[in-house]
C-alpha cells in the first residue's frame, strides 16, 4: 500500500524535463534547498519527503526499500511524469536504485550521492530501530549529524549544525525506525548491472556513514557510470560542496542531450568536409570496438573544433593538409586531399600548401604529398569541379582510391 508523498515542486513547468531529489535518513525535503534554488531555473525540481519523514505520513513498520520506492512510483504518477531525472542520496539513494532496477522507463538519468548497494551489518540498524523507538529521535540526532559534515564544517557553522540536529529530532520516531528496517534488509548489489541509466556516482571523502569505497562498488556494478570523489565532503556532501553537487547534477542530466546534439553538428559537419560516401562507410563499418573512438572524433573533431566559427572550412582544409604533410600522417593526409579535391580546394592551391609545407617541415615530407595528390588527380578525383594547371586527368568519378576505403579514420 503506497503513501501520498509530501514534496515541493518547482520550475519553469509543463515542457521542462523534472529533477526528482531524495534524501537522507532524518532528513526532509529541505535537506536540498541549495539545489532547489538553483537548478530550479532550468528544469522542474520536484524534492520529496520519503514515507516516515517531513511532512509524508509515517504508518507503522516495518517498511522496505521496495515500499519506499513504491510510494516515489505513486508520486510520479499521480503528477503525470513518465521520466524523469532522479537524484537521491544515502537512503534515497537506495531508494533511487530500486526505481532504476524495477522501474527502469521512469529513470532518464541517475545521480546516486553518498548512498551503498548495502548499509553494513543488518544488527546494526536493528539496534538503531529499537533505540529510536524506545527514546525518539532526538536520542540520536548529534550522533547522526555528527556524521554529515566535516568537522572543519561543523566548526565554521554551529547554527547549520544546530538546524541539522531540529531536522533530524523532528523526524517521527516510526518512520525513522521503521526506515532503519528498510535499511537493515536492503541488498541491491546483485542488481546493479541491472541498471541502465546513465549513472553519476558522487562520494564524500570523509564520509564515514558511506565511504568512497562504499560507492566504489556501486559504481563498478552499474554499466554506465562514472564517479567523483568530493574533498571536502562527509555524508550530506550535497550540502557542504553545494555548489558543486548542484553544477555536477546540471551538467549530467544535461549531458545526454548536450552530447548528442554535438554528435549530430559533428555529422554534418563530418559529411560536409569528408563527403557523404566516405561518412556512409565510417558508420557501416563502425564495431563494439571502434565506437567509442567515432564517437569521439565526431563530437570533438567535427562537433567542435572544425564547427568553430573563427576559421572557415577552405582554410581548415589548407591547415590540416600541411599538418598532414608536416608530421608524414600519408593515410589521413590522402583522404584529406580527396575531400580537398572534391570540394572547393583547387590543384594550384595543393601545389602552393606542399612547396609551402616543404621549406618549414622538410622536402621528403612534401615530395610524399606530391605523389599522393598527383595520383589523387589521375583518378579523376575532383576533376568535376577544377580545371588548373595540376589538373590532368578526365574522369568525373569521385569516390575512389584504397586510403578513401579504410574506415577506421580520424578526422
Ligand atoms: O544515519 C546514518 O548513519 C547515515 C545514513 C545511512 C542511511 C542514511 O540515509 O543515512
Amino acid at each position: 500500500m503506497t503513501v501520498a508523498l509530501a514534496h515541493q515542486l518547482t520550475g519553469p513547468g509543463p515542457g521542462a524535463p523534472t529533477v526528482v531529489l531524495l534524501g537522507s535518513l532524518g532528513s526532509d525535503r529541505s535537506m536540498w534547498d541549495p539545489q532547489i534554488r538553483t537548478l530550479s531555473d532550468q528544469v522542474n525540481v520536484l524534492a520529496v519527503d520519503l514515507r516516515g519523514h517531513g511532512e509524508s505520513p509515517a504508518p507503522a513498520g516495518p517498511y522496505t526499500i521496495a515500499d519506499l520506492g513504491g510510494d516515489v512510483l505513486a508520486l510520479l504518477d499521480s503528477l503525470k511524469l513518465p521520466a524523469v531525472h532522479l537524484v537521491g542520496l544515502s537512503l534515497g539513494g537506495a531508494v533511487s536504485q530500486w526505481i532504476a532496477v524495477h522501474a527502469p522507463t521512469r529513470v532518464h538519468t541517475l545521480t546516486l550521492l553518498c548512498t551503498a548497494a548495502r548499509f553494513g551489518e543488518p544488527q546494526g540498524w536493528l539496534d538503531r530501530a529499537a533505540g529510536v523507538r524506545a527514546e525518539g529521535t532526538g536520542s540520536i540526532a548529534e550522533a547522526v549529524v555528527g556524521r554529515w559534515y566535516t568537522e572543519r564544517l561543523a566548526t565554521r557553522d554551529p547554527d547549520l549544525v544546530a538546524s541539522s540536529r531540529a531536522m533530524v529530532a523532528a523526524t517521527s520516531d516510526e518512520g525513522y525506525a521503521a526506515c532503519c528496517e528498510a535499511l537493515s534488509g536492503w541488498d541491491g548489489r546483485a542488481d546493479l548491472d541491472r541498471i541502465a541509466a546513465p549513472t553519476l556516482v558522487i562520494a564524500g571523502r570523509q564520509d564515514p556513514a558511506t565511504t568512497p569505497d562504499d560507492l566504489r562498488v556501486v559504481a563498478d556494478g552499474i554499466a554506465n557510470a562514472t564517479m567523483r570523489v568530493l574533498d571536502p565532503g562527509a555524508h550530506l556532501a550535497s550540502v557542504e560542496q553545494a555548489g558543486r553537487v548542484t553544477a555536477l547534477i546540471a551538467s549530467h542530466i544535461a549531458g545526454p542531450a548536450q552530447r548528442s546534439e554535438t554528435y549530430e553538428t559533428g555529422m554534418s559537419v563530418r559529411r560536409t568536409v569528408l563527403g557523404d560516401a566516405h561518412v556512409d562507410r565510417a558508420v557501416a563499418g563502425t564495431t563494439a570496438f571502434t565506437a567509442p573512438f567515432q564517437d569521439f572524433i565526431t563530437r570533438t573533431a567535427w562537433g567542435d573544433i572544425w564547427n568553430r566559427p573563427g576559421l572557415d572550412h577552405h582554410t581548415r582544409r589548407l591547415l590540416t593538409l600541411a599538418i598532414l604533410t608536416a608530421v608524414g600522417n600519408e593515410h589521413e593526409l590522402d583522404m584529406h586531399i580527396r575531400a580537398a579535391l572534391r570540394d572547393d580546394v583547387t590543384p594550384d592551391e595543393l601545389v602552393e600548401v606542399f612547396l609551402h609545407t616543404a621549406v618549414y617541415a622538410g622536402v621528403p615530407n612534401s615530395n610524399r604529398a606530391f605523389a599522393l595528390g598527383k595520383n589523387a588527380l589521375a583518378e579523376g578525383v575532383g576533376s568535376a569541379h577544377h580545371v588548373g594547371a595540376a589538373d590532368t586527368a578526365d574522369s568525373v568519378d569521385g569516390d575512389v582510391g584504397s586510403a578513401d576505403t579504410e574506415e577506421q579514420s580520424g578526422p
